[in-house]
């Protein structure tokens, strides 16, 4: 696949596990054609992991959600630790289902489980549902079918297809508060041949800015002036200094652009630090906004041979 490292055999693939979960879901639409072999993960953590250690050639994290917003162990996972690259993103719908063993009661539920993510985007309906209980954290919504199945809970919040593989029965269908939730996930192998520009295209990064007036203003100019949309940005702590932040963020264009790359080298002169986090085809379903006349690629390289001519003395 594009941008992932040659692998010997077939590529593998780690995802937030076990089987049924979002991530698998969107895994499958990811690679529907490319085979390899799907390595369920305990965490996200364990899952870049693996990609990090060589154990997989990519991992399928999910990355942000259009209710509950950005899943923090992926943002920090990227951020942190030996560089990773998206080469691709998925969009999935997410619709939740409350489920418990066959032939439970509704007034026999006495605790429920789920990711907190899937919980934040339930937790309105569950309280209406089951008023009192304080629903548990799990490390994903699979795992908390797979308690429920084991006798642990009594109730998980999870996809339809999770019940079903864990052989349970769907006490209340869509239990969400927002329906319609999209969340949005991340392929991500280990630096190696960026994906080919597709002419519509997103590029993500980190970035860390001085302790100065002013220098997040800076940072933006850099995108504004060249005429690069941004479709994303959001602070983190950097954890290594408190009260220290870092802005995760995407933009329209690959990297390839001359737009995007000097952008990104002028954010590499004027920020403390920048990771760049991959160029990819945007698969949100828009289109990037049309490039303005002077942003282009032409009038990039017709600058340079103006420039270069300047400097050979010939104007
Ligand atoms: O637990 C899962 O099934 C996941 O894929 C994780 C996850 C998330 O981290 O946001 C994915 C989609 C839903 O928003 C809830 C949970």
């Amino acid at each position: 696949m594009p941008g992932m490292p040659p692998s010997p055999s077939s590529p593998r693939f780690a995802y937030l596990g076990p089987e049924g979960t979002f991530a698998e879901a969107a895994l499958s639409r990811a690679i529907a054609t490319a085979g390899g072999r799907r390595d369920p993960q305990p965490s996200v953590a364990a899952a870049l992991a693996a990609v990090r250690s060589g154990d997989a050639d990519a991992a399928l994290v999910p990355l942000e959600n259009s209710v509950e917003g950005s899943v923090p162990a992926t943002m920090d996972g990227l951020a942190d630790g030996d560089p990773l690259v998206i080469t691709r993103e998925v969009y999935l719908d997410v619709a939740f289902v409350l489920a418990v063993r066959p032939g439970t009661a509704p007034a026999a539920v006495r605790s429920v489980a789920s990711h907190p993510h899937a919980l934040a985007q339930t937790s309105g309906r569950l309280a209406e549902l089951l008023p009192g209980l304080s629903p548990l954290p799990s490390a994903s919504t699979a795992a908390a079918a797979a308690a429920v199945a084991a006798g642990e809970v009594d109730a998980a919040v999870c996809a339809a297809i999770a019940a079903e593989r864990y052989g349970l029965d769907t006490l209340v269908d869509d239990v969400a508060d927002h329906p319609g939730a999209v969340t949005r996930f991340v392929l991500v192998s280990r630096p190696g041949p960026l994906p080919a520009p597709t002419g519509n295209d997103k590029t993500s990064l980190v970035a860390i800015v001085g302790d100065r007036t002013g220098a997040l203003l800076e940072l933006l100019r850099e995108f504004a002036v060249r005429g690069i949309s941004l479709t994303r940005i959001e602070s983190r702590p950097t954890r290594e200094r408190h009260w220290f932040y870092s802005f995760s963020m995407d933009c329209e264009g690959h990297v390839a652009d001359s737009r995007v790359g000097e952008a990104l080298a002028a954010l590499h002169r004027v920020c403390d630090d920048v990771r760049f986090l991959g160029s990819y085809a945007r698969a949100d379903g828009r289109e990037n906004r049309a490039v303005p006349p002077e942003s282009s690629d032409e009038a990039f390289v017709e600058a340079g041979q103006w420039l270069a001519g300047v400097r050979a003395g010939e104007i």
